[in-house]
């Protein structure tokens, strides 16, 4: 048995490869941050190929970095931004579009249609989603609709659809599989969670041909090796999960009623519900959690499109900071925001809202307010879109939550960490391993081979490096939420009636 097991976590801003041993520490690490391409205000895309040479040149420079080889990987887990849709020749393993990213809102009037035909019950029913231009279904109806000759080629079974997992593992295998997990087809808006298997009746309705869609397996489990050609050896891909429900599982959050928080590109609030799947009567998702098991686990989930985007917006566009890390100095540089709020609604709104046609509002600017607490209100804005999650699930759950994990880039900002416990009242957990999205596919491959025995050696690698208590009063945090909420009603329906 090798020494590391190896996770591929391609993100929505960079692709990453970490080499983990049996304590679950990083050996080794390398990042690439990729191209983001907004042809359209709304549009997001990116390229494939980008992402498939940019995964495989972190892998193999991680791997680098400590002198590892082929035999000494024990397994590759793989965890992906989920619903972002690609479609590719099956022959020639070319795509034929670019990667619809999951903020993309091209889709936004087709899901309109798609409520006023009559579905959104069926699709509540059957996936457990809300349905959203966020997921993967309308994307491929509209490559379908609009790459010359798509349709036919499809319908002549010449081409094939796949998250970012099924696309690296047909690129690690050389085209041999094409496969995803129950975590990534429960995203896809196709996929009856209940039953675990494509649907029928919404294929039909977007009129994709099943012979596109991947097998569907497991999220622990050995799918294929790598092509020596590719990575020089065979080492089993045995773990594959989307990265909220890959980030649930590497925080251990094994129970029903545990829950995490990541802050990345968007912020993704996951419960796990065990073998139930929950119905949210607040905007939440019921989705498919990551297990070792063949018996499928759900979670209920809260999906924010913007909170670390909100930063890099900051830097790249405001050019406010040269870095996502130096925003937490403005922060602590000012008492607080002077009544600003920024709402991020860049792509809509996400849970708990669901509205497509949000935008991005800045409310309560004085002539006094200062690029301090501009930034600030911006930082601030992931912990409210959280804390409106976290109602959600408490109202759905009836638990008050005590506790929560966190993981993910932005949780290194530990001003935004403390805002958040004094706005939810609740003791944050920041674990020393913050990429938990990547041990948690590790987890699963490791598991798949043996690497690792059981779940219960997993739980004695994680550890608590630092806890936010909550500091604030009462009245101060009703004050606080109650001009978050008016922010957010000057956000809703802002570009609805644009052509
Ligand atoms: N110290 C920080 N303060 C605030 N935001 C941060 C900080 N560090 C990183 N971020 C934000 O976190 C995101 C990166 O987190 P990561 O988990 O790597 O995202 P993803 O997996 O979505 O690509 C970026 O959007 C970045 O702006
Ligand atoms: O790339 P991330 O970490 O922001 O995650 C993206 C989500 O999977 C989208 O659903």
């Amino acid at each position: 048995m090798g020494s590391y097991v190896i996770a591929l976590d391609q993100g929505t801003t960079s692709s990453r490869c970490i080499l983990f041993d049996e304590q679950g520490n990083i050996c080794s690490v390398a990042q690439k941050e990729f191209t983001q391409i907004f042809p359209q205000p709304g549009w997001v895309e990116h390229d494939p190929m980008e992402i498939w040479s940019s995964q495989l040149s972190v892998t193999m420079e991680a791997m680098g970095k400590i002198g590892a080889h082929n035999s000494d990987i024990a397994a590759i887990g793989i965890t992906n931004q989920r619903e972002t849709t690609i479609v590719w020749d099956k022959e020639t393993g070319e795509p034929i579009y670019h990667a619809i990213v999951w903020q993309c809102r091209r889709t936004a009037d087709r899901i309109e249609r798609l409520k006023s035909d009559g579905l959104e019950s069926l699709i509540v029913e059957r996936t457990g989603l809300i349905p959203d231009a966020y997921f993967s279904g309308s994307k491929i109806e509209w490559i379908l609709d609009h790459v010359e000759g798509a349709r036919e080629r499809a319908e002549r079974g010449e081409l094939l659809f796949g998250t970012v997992d099924t696309w690296l593992i047909w690129n690690l295998t050389k085209g041999c599989i094409h496969v995803t997990d129950y975590t990534n087809a429960s995203r896809t808006m196709l996929f009856d969670i209940h039953k675990k298997c494509w649907d029928e009746d919404i294929l039909d309705y977007f009129r994709i041909p099943k012979s596109m869609l991947p097998d569907v397996k497991p999220s622990s489990c050995v799918y294929g090796y790598t092509s020596s050609d590719v990575m020089g050896g065979k080492i089993p891909i045995a773990g594959a999960a989307g990265d909220q429900q890959a980030a649930l599982f590497g925080q251990c959050c094994f129970e029903a009623g545990e829950v995490k928080n990541t802050y990345g590109t968007g912020c993704f609030l996951l419960m796990n519900t065990g073998n139930k799947a929950v119905r949210s009567e607040h905007g939440l998702l019921t989705t498919i959690a990551a297990s070792d098991q063949e018996q499928i686990q759900y979670a209920l989930e809260g999906s924010v499109f913007v909170a670390g985007a909100a930063v890099q917006w900051l830097r790249d566009e405001m050019r406010m900071v040269r870095s996502a890390s130096q925003t937490e100095e403005y922060c602590g540089a000012v008492e607080d925001t002077g009544g600003v709020y920024m709402v991020p609604a860049f792509a809509g709104l996400g849970a708990p809202y669901w509205d497509q046609y949000a935008r991005g509002t800045i409310v309560g600017v004085t002539r006094g307010t200062s690029k301090e607490q501009f930034i600030r209100a911006t930082v601030e804005s992931m912990a409210y879109q959280v804390s409106d999650l976290i109602e959600a699930m408490e109202q759905d759950s009836e638990i008050h939550l005590k506790q929560l994990r966190v993981d993910g880039g932005a949780c290194a900002n530990s001003f935004l960490m403390q805002f958040q416990s004094d706005l939810l009242n609740t003791q944050i957990l920041r674990p020393k391993c913050i990429e938990t999205t990547a041990l948690g596919a590790a987890y699963l491959a490791g598991l798949a081979v043996g690497y690792w025995k059981d779940k219960e050696e997993i739980k004695k690698n994680w550890k608590v490096a630092n806890t936010f208590e909550s500091h604030m009063e009462e009245e101060r945090r009703k004050k606080l939420i109650k001009g978050w909420k008016k922010a957010i009603k000057c956000a809703r329906f802002w570009s609805e009636d644009e052509d």
